[in-house]
């Protein structure tokens, strides 16, 4: 084990990230290390931890490493590992533009996630990423204390429960302190919850949706990429289009979901990196 790591920090819409800079997988990355480096008290704070590490030096990347040089290793804030992590992603690609580990070319900036290879594309401050193809399965519902909502499951690569409000239930009054209910026989492996209301047109997009989001291994967080992913396919499946762009407006800002007409899905939004550390590991435990 090191006793000084440097990191950097990023957020992608308010949804913040240690990032790990550990190219060969030197690293002894352990689920107690990474809560304590997200331990907003005791640590540098943060929804997870995004390992840089070359696909071809980690287990869970090595199939990739063909079609993309570098893997996103996401870790949860509990220690937990998930399987996407759609800010992550464009915080990650930030961070390889930044520090030269990556070139923007034409078909994308390829990077390796524990559910495939994802395509980032640089425009302005936007980033956005070619996802995989969001799965609306199954019915399921969600619960706050005595409430339920019903809902329905959506594979982004992880899974999600998207929920729409009861009328008269406001987004802004839920309590998020506590884990949201959800049927462990529909989501063996947990899930995030992402509950919505709609929104006001918005100009260029087909609908608008406001939501918030309990993670899985992270509570909540004021934004999630593969949320709003989910929350996008249900928008435009509700509406009986499948092809247009939904505009999800969270408390940490607003990603834009587009469903092209070539069948690709895309998540859209800014990605920043905030500092740069150094931790001393040994304190930190
Ligand atoms: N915030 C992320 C999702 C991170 C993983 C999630 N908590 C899980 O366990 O599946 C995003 O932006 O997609």
């Amino acid at each position: 084990m090191m006793d000084r790591v440097l990191f950097t920090k990023g957020h992608g819409t308010g949804n913040d990230f240690v990032i790990l800079d550990d190219h060969d997988g030197a690293l002894d990355l352990t689920p107690s290390l990474v809560a304590a480096l997200c331990d907003r008290h005791r640590g540098i704070g943060a929804d997870g931890v995004l390992r840089v590490v070359r696909s071809a030096k980690h287990p869970d990347g090595a199939g990739y490493a063909a079609e993309a040089e570098w893997f996103m290793d996401y870790w949860n804030a509990d220690g937990t590992i998930a399987e996407m992590c759609g800010n992550g992603v464009r915080v990650f690609s930030r961070y390889l533009l930044t520090h030269d580990l990556a070139a923007a070319g034409p078909a994308g900036l390829p990077v390796a996630t524990r559910s495939g290879v994802v395509r980032a594309v640089f425009e302005g401050d936007l980033i956005s990423v070619h996802m995989r193809t969001p799965e609306v399965y199954a019915a399921s519902t969600a619960t706050i204390g005595p409430l339920t909502f019903p809902g329905i499951a959506v594979n982004c690569g992880n899974p999600h429960l998207v929920a729409g409000l009861h009328d008269g239930v406001r987004l802004d009054r839920i309590d998020l302190h506590v884990a949201p209910g959800y049927d462990p026989g529909v989501f063996p492996e947990g899930v995030n919850v992402e509950f919505t209301t709609p929104g006001e047109p918005v100009e260029g997009t087909d609908r608008h949706v406001h939501m918030r989001v309990y993670e899985r291994g992270s509570a909540e967080t004021l934004s999630c990429g593969s949320g709003a992913l989910a929350v996008g396919a249900v928008a435009l499946r509700e509406a009986g289009l499948t092809e247009g762009r939904v505009a999800v407006d969270l408390p940490g800002g607003r990603l834009l979901v587009t469903a092209d007409g070539d069948g690709r899905w895309w998540l859209a939004g800014p990605a920043v990196l905030v500092a740069t550390g150094e931790v001393d590991v040994a304190a930190l435990s």
